[in-house]
């Protein structure tokens, strides 16, 4: 730990919505300037996971629980391999991280990533003030990237919005690997990776899938070469629509047993021809309850999308690959958390069962995935 992570006085840094609302407090990690778009997040834990996340790239996140580093960083919880958040605001840093497993502050690896950050503010008010006016982008500056607030508001309007932002194949993985399964081998997987976090091949490593993660890119050729059982779409950054919907359509026509999550579930949704929309300021968090309306059940769940499918609640809709409903409901906004195809073995959800961090309670989707296969194979 060195010393300016035991509360020597860090430089002055403002924060500014791109509405002219300002906050001024203390640089957080490494001090310059960065831009993004403001979202908040609900986790009272899971910072690492969060901030590895790469659904989290070209966003800079609020956490409104007041106290963050708490627990440091250690070698195990990371999710992809770096953070991706692009500036990172909170309201009372820990100074001295402890935890069994800590192997340096949160500070410090804030500091040795590059991502700047601005702590010792008012994390409520901003948190209320997105939730009121909608997220929108956001600059954070200190050190020498002060200047008056005019000249820094004009930066903030100048950074790239959300809305088209095509971002899968900036995070996603250049070559392809392989996750093998835990134990004997029952089932082969083509993951698509659009910013998929490491949890996720090891939910379904566990239970007996090798798990062939291919590139954003990946063709049909590509998927099939691997003689998969299933199709994964992964979670990622951006805007949906701006993905080209070629192989999940290919996958679909072909009918292999297909589960998305995420970025997944939104671009299953496209290629059913549903909309997707933004929403006003999002979900992200571990507390937010889903119900699945295919048993009634209500279920705890990790959240991370500004985006959502625009599909009918209460009928069936035709699709081109035969009917689809929704299958899970975000019980605080009716937002629509899952689709499944009824004549055929696909289905996605647009929250987190790999649940890293956050409850287990979706773990079940994974068997749900396994069935398919099965019932495909019987
Ligand atoms: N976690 C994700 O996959 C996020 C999906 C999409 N980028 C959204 O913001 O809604």
């Amino acid at each position: 730990m060195t010393l300016s992570t035991r509360g020597a006085a860090k430089a002055p840094a403002v924060l500014v919505l791109e509405d002219g609302r300002t906050f001024r407090g203390r640089a957080y990690g490494a001090v310059g300037e960065t831009f993004g778009e403001a979202v908040f997040n609900t986790g009272m834990t899971g910072y690492q996971e969060t901030l590895t996340d790469p659904s989290y790239h070209r966003q800079v996140v609020v956490m409104t629980a007041p106290h963050v580093g708490n627990t440091g960083v250690n070698d195990e919880d990371d999710e992809s391999k770096k953070i991706w958040v692009a500036g990172y605001v909170v309201r009372d840093p820990a100074r001295v991280p402890s935890n069994w497993r800590s192997s340096r502050s949160l500070d410090e690896q804030l500091v040795d990533q590059g991502i700047v950050g601005i702590s010792s503010i008012d994390t409520r008010a901003l948190t209320r003030h997105l939730r009121e006016r909608g997220a929108m982008r956001v600059g954070i500056f200190s050190g020498d990237a002060l200047a008056d607030e005019e000249t820094l508001l004009a930066r903030v309007k100048e950074a790239p919005q959300m809305v088209g932002a095509a971002l899968a194949a900036e995070v996603a993985t250049e070559e392809p690997y392989v996750v093998p399964a835990i134990g004997e081998k029952k089932f082969t997987v083509a993951a698509i990776d659009l910013g998929i976090k490491g949890m996720t091949p090891h939910r379904m490593a566990e239970r007996g899938i090798e798990v062939h993660v291919l590139p954003a890119t990946a063709t049909a050729e590509d998927v099939y070469a691997v003689a998969p059982d299933g199709v994964f779409l992964s979670n990622g950054p951006g805007d949906p629509s701006t993905v080209d919907l070629t192989v999940i359509k290919d996958v679909l026509a072909r009918k292999t047993p297909l589960f998305g999550i995420c970025f997944g579930n939104q671009i299953l949704g496209r290629a059913l021809g549903f909309g997707t929309y933004k929403l006003k300021y999002g979900h992200r968090g571990i507390n937010q309850p889903v119900q699945d309306r295919t048993t009634g059940k209500v279920e705890v769940t990790a959240h991370n999308h500004g985006f959502a499918v625009d599909a009918p609640l209460d009928k069936v809709s035709e699709t081109p690959y035969g009917r689809a409903e929704v299958s899970h409901v975000c019980l605080n906004d009716d937002v629509v958390e899952g689709l499944q195809l009824l004549d055929q073995p696909a289905f996605s959800v647009q929250y987190h069962p790999e649940a890293a961090a956050g409850p287990h309670d979706a773990a079940y989707l994974f068997d749900r995935f396994v069935q398919l296969m099965e019932g495909q194979r019987a």
